[in-house]
């Protein structure tokens, strides 16, 4: 992989993550790192290569130090890693009404925060890299130069956000059918649904036009956290999560510029253009431990950071189970998907690195069905005069529905519709008076969760497109024994169950085979 062009910003020397990356950097001589000289190539992996991956998830933060450790069979190592709750949700706008879904950024750099003051200090003083992926599509807005504040936490140098907006999230649901109905048509394979960063931009300049003239840059929250890191003057974004804004063309690697700019849109917040895997640039202050000038990838999708962290084999299928639900498979290179958006289409084709496809059919209600079950819940025994840790709820449901084995009540959880049904909602079907017990009500969503998967993709054209193995990854699967169960039940293929920090690993390991490539070279 080399340059990309002259629209690309940030493109440094050719990194060449791999289609099948998990075993990328064990440097199974020649194959990635062709030119190199023995000689050269055990100097090089003689010192010792660390790096810090960051995923800025809806629900939770995780960072974790991941090194560099060529005779292992997996090629690295993960040193040490820490996830702490965000608990950004953020009060509902009037603008916005009931459908809106806001994050408080400071909560989430709070978040953010407390990881990285667990992790070893000595351990960080060694990372090389920090890579950072998050919540696609999700869109927030920042002042440039005045972004954020630095400041210590302790003897910690740390930054707080200053001139910030709340973040939208991708579970937003103010664009309403209509109003997307309303928007141009994308010169773009992928159609815009609700959430998507340039829809809740044009939903602003119709909404509240006075909001958006406050800033002029906006990002995913994990671009956000690159820039300041950085210090750039502009926000950049890799084409992963620019595809996952809309109206961003994957071919001409560009925004939809004339289109946007027909219907007023204030293009002049969009973010440069970056390649997946290359350097935004270098950290401008010492953060906790990490020395000023440390190299900083531009920011990547949490689905592509997951995948990438777990997808071995060509023949693999990625499950990730964390707020949301992402089955994945990547396409055969030199693919490319029609032209046309069709939002009708549960498959969705999401660009990965060295501009080839992900295959992915992408949920929207995943551990968040979970979650909003064990909300109800606690807030039933509240007004019941009771109170309970959530942590309680689901130790105990997931027990109950574990000694539950089957059940016919069938529920479908689509609490959050799905892009390509936004208005079909959740139901529950076959209710009899026997099954009705906390087990057969936990073990019907887990099982409806995968089933909806299934009706979305069917597990049976895995096969046929030449899948062998699901590889499930996230924490609400990995948490979880009875969704484990499901997933193992319904899918035709053997199931291995990965690590629950994957995608903050994923990011991380993409620094790091950066790292060892500049160093052979
Ligand atoms: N105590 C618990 N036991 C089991 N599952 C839990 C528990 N607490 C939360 N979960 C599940 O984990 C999910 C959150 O997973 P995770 O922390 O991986 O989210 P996230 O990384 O922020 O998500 P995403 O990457 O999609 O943004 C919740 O939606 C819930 O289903
Ligand atoms: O789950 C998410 C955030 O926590 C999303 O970013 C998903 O990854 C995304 O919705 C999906 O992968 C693709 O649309």
């Amino acid at each position: 992989m080399g340059r990309r062009g002259a629209s690309m910003l940030g493109v440094a020397e050719g990194l060449a993550p791999p289609r099948r990356p998990e075993p990328a950097w064990r440097v199974q001589e020649g194959a990635l790192l062709p030119q190199t000289s023995a000689a050269r190539l055990s100097e090089a992996m003689a010192a010792r290569v660390v790096a810090l991956g960051i995923d800025l998830g809806t629900t939770s933060v995780k960072a974790a130090l991941v090194e560099a450790v060529p005779g292992d069979p997996t090629g690295f190592v993960v040193l040490a890693s820490c996830a702490r709750a965000a608990r950004a949700e953020a009060a509902q706008s009037a603008a916005a009404g009931p459908q809106g879904q806001e994050q408080d950024v400071s909560r989430i750099i709070q978040a953010l925060n407390e990881c990285l003051a667990a992790l070893p200090r000595q351990l960080l003083q060694e990372v090389c890299g920090i890579g950072v992926s998050g919540q696609m599509h999700g869109v927030m807005f920042w002042k440039t130069g005045q972004g954020c504040e630095w400041t210590k936490e302790g003897t910690s140098p740390v930054f707080e956000p200053g001139a910030v907006s709340h973040l939208v999230t991708w579970q937003d649901g103010r664009c309403s059918s209509e109003f997307l109905a309303s928007l141009p048509q994308p010169e773009s394979h992928l159609s815009v649904a609700s959430g998507f960063g340039c829809a809740t931009i044009f939903w602003l300049l119709k909404n509240s036009p006075e909001f958006l003239k406050s800033y002029d840059a906006a990002g995913t929250i994990h671009d956000y956290v690159v820039a300041m890191l950085c210090g750039l003057p502009r926000s950049l974004m890799c084409d992963q999560n620019a595809a996952s804004w809309g109206y961003f063309n994957t071919q001409s690697q560009s925004w939809n510029l004339e289109i946007l700019r027909a219907s007023g849109f204030p293009v002049h917040v969009l973010p440069d253009i970056a390649e997946a895997g290359s350097v935004a640039g270098r950290t401008s202050r010492a953060w906790f431990e990490i020395p000023k000038g440390t190299q900083v990838g531009v920011a990547l999708g949490d689905l592509q950071a997951s995948v990438y962290s777990c997808m071995a084999e060509r023949t693999d299928a990625v499950l990730n189970i964390s707020t949301s639900v992402q089955l994945a498979t990547s396409m055969p290179s030199g693919f490319q998907p029609a032209q046309t958006p069709d939002p009708a289409a549960p498959i969705s084709y999401f660009p990965y690195f060295d501009r080839s496809y992900l295959a992915v059919a992408a949920s929207l209600n995943g551990g968040n069905v979970l979650a909003t079950f064990v909300h109800m819940l606690v807030q039933w025994m509240a007004d019941l005069g009771l109170e309970v840790e959530e942590s309680t709820v689901y130790s105990c449901m997931i027990q109950a529905a574990a000694q539950q084995r089957d059940t016919c009540l069938t529920i479908t959880p689509t609490v959050l519709g799905e892009r390509h049904l936004p208005d079909q909602l959740a139901s529950v079907t076959r209710i009899s008076s026997s099954a009705l017990s906390l087990g057969h009500v936990t073990r019907a969503l887990c099982r409806g969760i995968v089933q909806n998967l299934h009706s979305m993709l069917p597990f049976q054209q895995l096969k046929e497109w030449g899948v062998e193995r699901v590889i499930g990854s996230g924490s609400a699967l990995s948490r979880n024994e009875v969704l484990k169960q499901e997933v193992q039940r319904a899918f035709p293929f053997p199931v291995s169950f990965g690590q629950d920090v994957d995608a903050a690993v994923g990011a991380a390991l993409v620094m790091l085979q950066r790292n060892l490539n500049q160093r052979v070279s």
